[in-house]
């Protein structure tokens, strides 16, 4: 089962992260909390390696995969293996605010539906880096990703935090190389592998939120 996720330092590695979104479905398509948030866990690690300005968005990240590692972990962890299955346990028995914050802030559907959200920022994110050229800024591709995917969700302060921080994002040479992959073609290589992945597990997440009325939890 997932563990802690407080004391992680370890390096980066793009392929690890890949490879837990690979792990991500099931053959029937349902989505595996734990490879889920291993992968959060990954490119948190790679967060961290970009100084301390992304502290409170990684902050912010670290604590959502806790609540999510702490469900996985506890007396009803059977019920959180997959995303599918934890959203019928806790609609069915009524563990999720639905229109207002009440006696469940912290229910397993709100907390990965920030994560979801932040899915489809990487997704953008990834896609402008992957047809990126050796001039573009990454400041600028984080930012355009972010105020598509995310910004609406966020309120006026975390906004401005967040383009803040943008700002100090590593030029695109050397952010290629904290990916820790190798030269810009395998890099380029690698993110065309990963996004189709990343993006089926954020479609099949999407949807099975939509037909669930989950997509506006507060
Ligand atoms: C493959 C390598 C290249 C890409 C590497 C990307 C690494 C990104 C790693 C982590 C991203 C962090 C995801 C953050 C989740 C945010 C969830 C969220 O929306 N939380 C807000 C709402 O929560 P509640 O208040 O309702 O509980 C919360 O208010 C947010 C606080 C922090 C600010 C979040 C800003 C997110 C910006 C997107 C990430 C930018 C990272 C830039 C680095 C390239």
């Amino acid at each position: 089962m997932a563990g802690s996720v407080a004391s992680e330092d370890q390096k980066f590695c793009l392929q690890e992260v890949l490879d837990t979104f690979k792990m991500c479905l099931s053959d029937n398509k349902e989505v595996y909390t734990q490879h889920y948030v291993a992968g959060w866990r990954g490119l948190v690690k790679f967060l961290n390696s970009l100084g301390s300005v992304f502290g409170f968005i990684s902050k912010d990240a670290v604590n959502k995969i806790q609540i999510l590692v702490n469900y996985l972990n506890g007396e009803n962890g059977s019920q959180y293996v997959t995303v599918q299955s934890m959203v019928k346990y806790e609609l069915e028995n009524e563990l999720v605010d639905i229109t207002k914050r009440g006696s469940h802030p912290e229910s397993g559907c709100r907390t990965l539906l920030r994560l979801h959200r932040a899915l489809r920022w990487l997704e953008l994110f990834l896609e402008r880096l992957r047809t990126s050229t050796e001039d573009s800024k990454t400041s600028v591709m984080c930012a355009e990703a972010y105020n598509e995917a995310l910004a609406q969700h966020h309120p006026w302060m975390i906004r401005k935090a967040a383009n803040m921080a943008f700002y100090m994002l590593p030029g695109r040479p050397a952010f290629f190389e904290v990916m820790n992959v190798g030269p810009p073609e395998q890099v380029v290589a690698m993110l065309g592998e990963a996004l189709p992945l990343i993006s089926e597990v954020y479609q099949i997440t999407e949807t099975l939120y939509a037909q669930h009325n989950l997509l506006d939890l507060p």
